[in-house]
């Protein structure tokens, strides 16, 4: 029988002066790691060289002319620039941001062709990003405009899975924000997210509240009032389970989280708090609600520790088996939602 295709994971770079380099490279010292997909890292190989001299990386990689001559086995390199950019680690500076800019676009572009299935990306710095061709706060902001779909940010773990109604929006600006369409498309997004890419057929979902205690009864604001319950109401009438809203620290201090499948924060400090309070290091910041799958380690660039080597690897390699379960899970969802009566098994 033909062996299966193995599923072949971009990688785009992130901050040069970053750590991303670093957990991305130790991810794949594990030869192991190549049983599992084909990695396809957009850099290039003088600045993978560089980094694994520098940081006494125990890999090898193979230089590859295009995403779709991808080898199965190998760590694969496109050479997305030829010069050798200087890597000054732990330092914030413009061209660091422009070189993960330049990994990024060559990485999206090959996902939009399928010359890769899915997307993992090692964290950039939001000011040294920013120039006139890439005024994104973030990559979920620039995937939403390049793929198809809506996006969602979904941070998740096993146990916790928290999707943002706002995610890169300041904090004046939220509870302006944050109308009835928002919280319906964005809770449909994530309902949509738990059966397609985790498999729960039907997912209980618990909205957090905008104000302090859900705003108790309308002595703290109108918000949870006026736009939170009737929403959320609406939503449970017509057969979703959707609760709420939750005044969102006992929510958390009081372990309810763990009887939903998954948490909608109003604001990002909202969900991300809790979210990396619990599980930093294991957690995934995951795109949701694109047409393309793209994952991201729950850290940022850790300018601070660059270079040293003490990056710990954990969430980038969770990274990585998210994007390729989720990846599998739709495929299979795909396969029963087109066809549901031929998967069915008759029980006598
Ligand atoms: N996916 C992304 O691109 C992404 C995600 C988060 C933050 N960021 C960006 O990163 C920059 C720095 O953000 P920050 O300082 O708030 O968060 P950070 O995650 O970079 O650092 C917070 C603390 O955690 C430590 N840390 C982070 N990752 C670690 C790892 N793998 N191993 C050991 N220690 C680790 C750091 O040393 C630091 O002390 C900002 O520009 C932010 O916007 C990017
Ligand atoms: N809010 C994210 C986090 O803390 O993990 C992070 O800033 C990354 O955002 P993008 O995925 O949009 O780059």
């Amino acid at each position: 029988m033909k062996e299966k295709a193995k599923i072949k994971l971009g990688i785009s770079i992130g901050d040069l002066n970053g750590i991303g380099g670093e957990v991305a490279l130790k991810t794949f010292e594990d030869s192991r790691m190549l049983d599992f997909c084909t990695p396809v890292i957009f850099a290039s190989n003088k600045t993978i060289s560089h980094l694994k001299s520098t940081l006494q990386l125990d890999i090898q990689f193979t230089g590859i002319p295009e995403p779709s001559k991808a080898i199965d086995g190998k760590i694969n390199v496109v050479n997305v620039w030829k010069e050798s950019p200087e890597i000054r680690f732990g330092v914030e500076e413009k061209q660091a941001g422009t070189y993960a800019i330049k990994s990024l676009r060559a990485a999206v572009n090959a996902l939009k062709k399928d010359d890769i299935d899915v997307l993992v990306t090692a964290p950039i710095n939001k000011k040294n990003i920013q120039d006139k061709d890439y005024g994104f706060p973030g990559h979920t902001d620039y995937l939403a405009q390049q793929l198809e779909g809506d996006s969602l940010m979904f941070m998740v773990t096993d146990k916790l899975k928290v999707g943002l109604l706002t995610d890169h929006v300041a904090v004046k600006d939220v509870a302006d924000a944050i109308t009835p369409e928002l919280i319906r498309k964005k809770v449909m997004l994530i309902q949509q997210s738990l059966k397609m890419d985790f498999g729960i057929r039907k997912p209980r979902i618990a909205v957090l509240g905008i104000n302090p205690h859900s705003g108790d009864d309308g002595v703290i604001g109108q918000e949870d009032e006026q736009v939170m319950k009737p929403t959320i109401k609406a939503l449970f009438n017509e057969g979703h389970l959707v609760y709420g809203p939750y005044a969102a620290d006992g929510f958390f201090g009081s372990a309810t989280y763990l009887q939903f499948d998954g948490v909608v924060a109003a604001y990002h400090d909202q969900g991300l708090i809790p979210f990396k309070t619990l599980s930093f290091g294991k957690g995934v910041n995951y795109t949701a609600g694109l047409s393309k799958v793209r994952t991201s380690p729950d850290h940022g660039t850790a300018l601070d520790i660059a270079g040293k080597g003490v990056a710990d690897e954990s969430s980038f390699k969770e990274a990585v088996y998210m994007a390729l379960q989720i990846f599998k899970n739709r495929e299979e969802y795909r396969e029963l939602t087109a066809n549901p009566l031929k998967k069915q098994k008759l029980k006598r």
